[in-house]
């Protein structure tokens, strides 16, 4: 490989992560980076700062309001915590709450639409700001694997926005999704991934792609599903995606405890176990790292970075 990119992640129970990155030469596609966790993995967390700003993007075109509002509300409890950390008086629980940490990092891996190509950071406030204005954010914290995580200045894309809203009924009532659910929301994801990577944007996804199936479906589309998609095949897919996977792996009892702290989220506790059960965790051939949950997300993130210099 002779560039890195794009990252993503997923949920599921989102603790995976996948790189997709471009490929030399004779293909014109790019390696995608995506990532992939089980529900309450350190990823998670990563993935929500991902997710704010992702929002911030459906602000400018998409998503409802009350849907903006919500998430608004997510970041802003981030930057209270995050400043409370600073100040020493917060008693959140270990680095992966230190949310003044690494919502910097992902700010600058998920530049808004429209300015993808920039290697700017967010602001306090979580308005964008291009390198040099030297405003504060990413900038208080120096030398960790988040701020330089930040810098790559990746798109982000978090694939819990992408759940048809029967998914997220459903999921919310206690029942887990199936293939026929998972596989249309994984088609779509391909065909954004796709298009970006065509464009040479790189991309990093947050996404519980718990089963090889999923995950190929991401770099392939419905030639990776065992059950097809029912879309049609789109033209433009002619970009070759490479997929790093960094699975995020813990222990039952670690990621149940924390998704029983974790308040306002639509994916209940109960649905952990089958999470478990679906998981296939990734194995040769597949491009993949696994960093276990119970690193910080400062340990976490460096350890990407150092294998992402590495491709
Ligand atoms: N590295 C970590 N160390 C300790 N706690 C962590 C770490 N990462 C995340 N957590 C905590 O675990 C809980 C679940 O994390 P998070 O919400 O990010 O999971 P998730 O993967 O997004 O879950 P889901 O897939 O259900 O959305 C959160 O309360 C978060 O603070
Ligand atoms: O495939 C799935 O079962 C879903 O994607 C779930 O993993 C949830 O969306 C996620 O865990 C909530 O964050």
């Amino acid at each position: 490989m002779n560039e890195c990119f794009p990252w993503v992640d997923d949920d599921p129970a989102c603790q995976g992560e996948a790189l997709l990155e471009p490929r030399g030469a004779r293909t014109v596609g790019r390696q995608v980076a995506g990532l992939w966790a089980t529900m309450g993995s350190p990823g998670r967390r990563q993935c929500q700062a991902g997710r704010a700003l992702h929002f911030r993007e459906e602000e400018r075109g998409r998503g409802g309001e009350r849907k903006r509002r919500g998430r608004r509300e997510r970041w802003g409890g981030w930057e209270r915590e995050a400043e409370s950390m600073e100040k020493g008086r917060g008693e959140t629980g270990g680095a992966q709450r230190g949310t003044a940490l690494n919502r910097p990092a992902w700010a600058g891996a998920a530049p808004p639409l429209g300015r993808r190509e920039g290697r700017g950071r967010r602001g306090p406030e979580g308005d964008w700001k291009e390198p040099g204005s030297g405003h504060g954010g990413a900038g208080r914290v120096a030398g960790d694997g988040r701020e330089r995580l930040g810098e790559l200045g990746w798109k982000f894309y978090d694939a819990d926005d992408y759940h048809p809203e029967e998914n997220r009924k459903k999921m919310g009532k206690g029942i887990p999704l199936d293939d026929q659910d998972r596989i249309p929301w994984l088609c779509n994801l391909h065909d954004i991934l796709l298009r970006d990577v065509a464009s040479g944007q790189h991309v990093v996804l947050a996404c519980s792609a718990l089963k090889k199936m999923y995950r190929d479906i991401l770099t392939q589309g419905k030639d990776g599903a065992a059950l097809k998609c029912e879309e049609s095949e789109k033209e433009a897919k002619r970009a070759e995606m490479q997929l790093l996977v960094v699975h995020l792996s813990g222990s039952f009892e670690v990621i149940s405890g924390r998704l029983l702290k974790r308040k306002g989220h639509f994916m209940p506790p109960e649905l952990l176990q089958s999470q478990f059960e679906t998981l296939e965790p990734p194995a040769a051939p597949e491009n993949f790292i696994q960093i276990s949950v119970d690193k910080n997300v400062s340990e976490i993130i460096a350890k990407i970075m150092e294998t992402l210099k590495m491709k």
